[in-house]
């Protein structure tokens, strides 16, 4: 597949000329540090062949891509069991809002806004100490891209437990409707862990294959979960990985993806291979503004949307 080596660096060079576009996000001061004109794909295919261009190897904040890796452990926990404590709905707001939780009891519309991944790192923890819950996402990520130097960034976890108001009041407010088990500020705590994680696109890539490969990972020949507990998460990221602005990624691009406030998205071209984008400028809606062109880009001329070429 050498074609996909061809349009991964026609895309990035055509591409580059705009990088810096969007805003970087600087609510979490330290993500606001970034060089704006980062720009990294990589592609982990089922054939077990990676390809990369840009800023690939660089680690970045994965932020909410996060919470694709979280939501896999707390099925594995607790099974089809989560649902009671969270939707499967997209919310159509912004991730971070408040407004449903209120009207909904404290049950969050999906696992991929804020306030329902909080709700399920409070499910992962279930047993464990904080520590031990960052640890065990730690161990499981490193597994699933075969990478032991995958690491959290200690400063993007304080920068953002030193700012994280609405996530607080979020936690709170769940805390109140009985939706949370634990004390607010040891799920809040693995919570901002579990966002700082360093990845690079190329981490990233390999750490989502088994979600294009039915729930297996071709590079290690790990059985990570049921093809048909990964076909049910890509639905997710499908129809809620983008929050309020899901409905535009799956028009323009047409794959399973989840975004993060630090630029990056991870998408799965189930059958083909795992996507990974990085730029940090993000649109209104807090999605990488040229890492969804890239998509869309890439999208189009593979032929790789599930909705038809
Ligand atoms: N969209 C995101 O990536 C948000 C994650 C970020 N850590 C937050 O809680 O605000």
């Amino acid at each position: 597949m050498s074609d996909l080596q061809t349009i991964l660096d026609g895309i990035h060079e055509e591409l580059s000329p705009r990088r810096g576009e969007g805003k970087v996000a600087t609510y979490i001061p330290e993500l606001a540090k970034v060089d704006p004109r980062k720009f990294g794909m990589a592609i982990a295919a089922v054939d077990g062949s990676t390809y990369r261009a840009g800023d690939a190897e660089e680690p970045f904040s994965i932020q909410s891509i996060s919470k694709v890796f979280m939501l896999t452990l707390a099925l594995g926990k607790a099974g089809e069991g989560i649902w009671t404590r969270v939707g499967r709905e997209p919310s159509g707001s912004a991730f971070n809002s408040i407004v449903q939780l209120e009207h909904e009891a404290g049950i969050p519309r999906n696992p991929f806004i804020n306030a329902g991944a909080i709700a399920v790192t409070d499910i992962v923890m279930a047993g464990h100490a904080p520590r031990e819950a960052i640890g065990e996402l730690l161990r499981f990520v490193r597994y699933l891209a075969d990478d032991d130097t995958i690491t959290i960034d200690d400063k993007v976890a304080k920068s953002e437990s030193q700012t994280g108001y609405r996530n607080a009041a979020l936690a709170n407010f769940m805390r109140a409707y009985g939706n949370l088990t634990h004390p607010v500020e040891h799920v809040l705590g693995v919570y901002f862990h579990q966002c700082a994680l360093a990845m690079s696109c190329v981490q990233l890539a390999k750490a989502g294959l088994f979600l294009a490969a039915r729930g297996g990972n071709p590079l290690t020949g790990h059985n990570v979960v049921s093809a048909r507990r990964a076909k049910r998460i890509n639905a997710l990221m499908l129809t809620c990985g983008h929050y309020d602005g899901s409905g535009d990624f799956a028009y323009r691009v047409g794959l399973p993806g989840k975004s993060g406030v630090g630029g990056g998205i991870l998408a799965v071209a189930p059958g083909i291979g795992s996507i990974a984008v990085w730029s940090p400028g993000l649109n209104k809606v807090g999605n990488s503004q040229l890492g969804s062109i890239a998509l869309e880009m890439l999208a189009a001329r593979t032929g790789w949307s599930v909705f038809g070429a």
